[in-house]
């Protein structure tokens, strides 16, 4: 992981390319063996419609979504227990969140061509205290933040594979998504896409 100063975005911590493409590798080797223990699933909002990004989650909790409503659950769909979160993952957590806990949850989250992710808070965890660290693996996407409350100005920044972002402090409640991806941009994954991780810490 390389030693490198975080631009920032608002409050957000942006650091750009903190995993090298060894790592990164390393990385999505880890999250194969997760999706075959618990696959990835196109969550449905409590109104009924299917995320275009498909979902899993490692650690602890996962989170799930159906149409009683949004939540952390300790099992996947599927009935079985999520998987340890990957030690590279853990790495980034320990080397930059300056959180005084540890991750219970890593959502993983994979963007085909098509996906985005609308505008929307983390809010869902019991301890606003601590961050949520976001790890971009593949393609480059469009980031957008904007503010504590629905509306108002937004700025966007395209995050590349290895990027990092951490949403504490003020920034910890900012509203934030994902307007699209550029396909192909990224060598990382043979068949494309992106994989983004969110490590959080939920009780
Ligand atoms: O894909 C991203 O970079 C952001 C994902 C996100 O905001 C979330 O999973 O809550
Ligand atoms: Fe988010």
């Amino acid at each position: 992981m390389q030693e490198i100063s975080p631009l920032k975005l608002r409050g957000m911590q942006v650091f750009k390319g903190l995993l090298t493409p060894e790592e990164q590798g390393r990385l999505v080797d880890d999250l194969r063996d997760v999706v075959r223990e618990v696959p990835l699933f196109h969550p449905v909002t409590p109104s009924g419609k299917p995320m275009s990004v498909r979902m899993t989650s490692a650690g602890r909790f996962g989170w799930i979504s159906d149409a009683t409503g949004y939540r952390y659950s300790k099992a996947h769909p599927s009935g079985q227990g999520w998987t340890a979160i990957p030690d590279m993952a853990l790495k980034v957590w320990s080397t930059v969140s300056g959180a005084t806990r540890a991750p219970e949850a890593c959502l993983i989250n994979f963007y085909d061509a098509g996906a985005k992710m609308g505008l929307h808070q983390d809010r869902d965890e019991q301890d606003f205290t601590q961050p949520v660290v976001s790890i971009s693996l593949g393609d480059e996407a469009l980031f957008r933040v904007g503010n504590e409350t629905r509306g108002g100005k937004t700025e966007s920044l395209w995050l590349t594979s290895g990027d990092v972002v951490v949403m504490g402090g003020a920034s910890r409640l900012l509203y934030h998504g994902i307007d699209r991806v550029k396909p192909q941009s990224s060598t990382l994954l043979p068949k494309g896409g992106r994989i983004n991780l969110t490590l959080r810490v939920v009780t």
